[in-house]
């Protein structure tokens, strides 16, 4: 297995495929890169190909054509080495509503042959803990509610350390408590380095926990990047206010900002180019006599780029 380092990529397609058998193509040349390290949502509306990817990337399901490597190694051909490392939650965990908690994780933890038997209380005690289930670990997983059973779930993928976490709409059902309780255990897995790959079809919730985003949409890829960059790339605007906004608009133009709409209360344009020093373009309004009463960019939102994408809104409902 390849040393992890700084940089390298955790997940890795080139043009993977995948054509089921009755002649749809879910999944259509993805070139996907996931960064060590990173938060990454793998956001689309439902039936986009999220799921297809997962399965491919898990080495549950064999591509129709196209490549993928996990951890540096070929799925599905080093599924047996890959996965020991990569904890998943796919479509929901798999419980036995008679038994607690706790004995259902001493069931995950007893059916992995390399856990040692002697160490295994601890173990699951530690993963309740994380997961904030302690107090509640006695409890027949049948009375949990939902979110409880994804913490659950999310508690028998980290009994063992590992390197990637893949979660499948790990928020879907939840309720907004739940939804957040989520979110800040991904968070929080996140701190320690494991890189996460999360699937879901709610922008904002991407927009929240993820440093990283690819969308797809009708097997794909639209888009993939840092989310700041992701958002930035479609919509962010320049905002100046001023009282003085036709000198403004004429400052700004002799600059090279492009797009410019002048307003009552002031002027936007389209933000500089990555490496334009916007202190000098604010000072160059001032020397130009425009008073500046406000001088920034304004954050597109993701929903900005997906629309930008594809010229239609992000349907969740598929
Ligand atoms: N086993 C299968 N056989 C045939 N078609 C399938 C199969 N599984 C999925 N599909 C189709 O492939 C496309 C992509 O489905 P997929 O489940 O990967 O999307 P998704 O983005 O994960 O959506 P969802 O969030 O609804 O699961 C859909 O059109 C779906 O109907």
């Amino acid at each position: 297995m390849a040393a992890s380092t700084a940089g390298e990529s955790v997940i890795e397609t080139r043009a993977l495929t995948k054509r089921y058998g009755g002649g749809q193509l879910a999944v259509d040349g993805l070139d996907l890169t996931v960064p060590a390290g990173s938060v990454f949502g793998f956001l689309g509306p439902n039936g986009s190909g999220k799921t297809t990817t997962i399965r491919m990337l898990m080495g549950l399901i064999a591509p129709t054509s196209g490549a993928a490597r996990v951890l540096g190694e070929p799925m599905p051909r080093a599924t047996r080495t890959v996965l020991p490392h990569v904890g998943a939650l796919i479509e929901g965990p798999a419980l036995y509503g008679y038994l607690s908690g706790r004995d259902n994780l001493i069931r995950y933890d007893s059916a992995d042959p390399a856990a040692d038997p002697r160490t295994r209380r601890a173990r699951v005690a530690t993963a309740l803990d994380r997961v904030g289930l302690t107090a509640a670990a006695g409890k027949k997983a049948k009375a949990y509610s939902l979110g409880m059973k994804q913490r659950l779930g999310l508690a028998a993928a980290l009994l063992q350390p590992r390197r990637l976490l893949v979660l499948d709409e790990p928020t879907n059902g939840l309720d907004p408590q739940g939804m957040r309780e989520i979110r800040s255990l991904v968070r929080e897995l996140a701190s320690d380095g494991t890189t996460v790959f999360l699937s879901s079809h709610l922008l904002d919730e991407i927009e929240q926990v993820c440093t990283h985003a690819a969308v797809m949409a009708r097997g794909r890829l639209l888009t993939q990047g840092p989310v700041a960059e992701l958002a930035a790339g479609a919509r962010g605007r320049l905002v100046v206010t001023t009282p003085d906004p036709g000198d403004a608009a004429r400052v700004l133009k002799e600059r090279g900002v492009a797009d410019l709409t002048v307003t009552d209360d002031g002027v936007t344009g389209e933000p500089p180019a990555p490496g334009t020093d916007l202190a000098d373009l604010n000072a160059a309004l001032v020397a130009a006599g425009v008073r500046v009463r406000g001088f920034g960019v304004e954050r597109a939102s993701l929903e900005d780029a997906f629309v930008a994408l594809t010229g239609e809104g992000f349907d969740v409902a598929g």
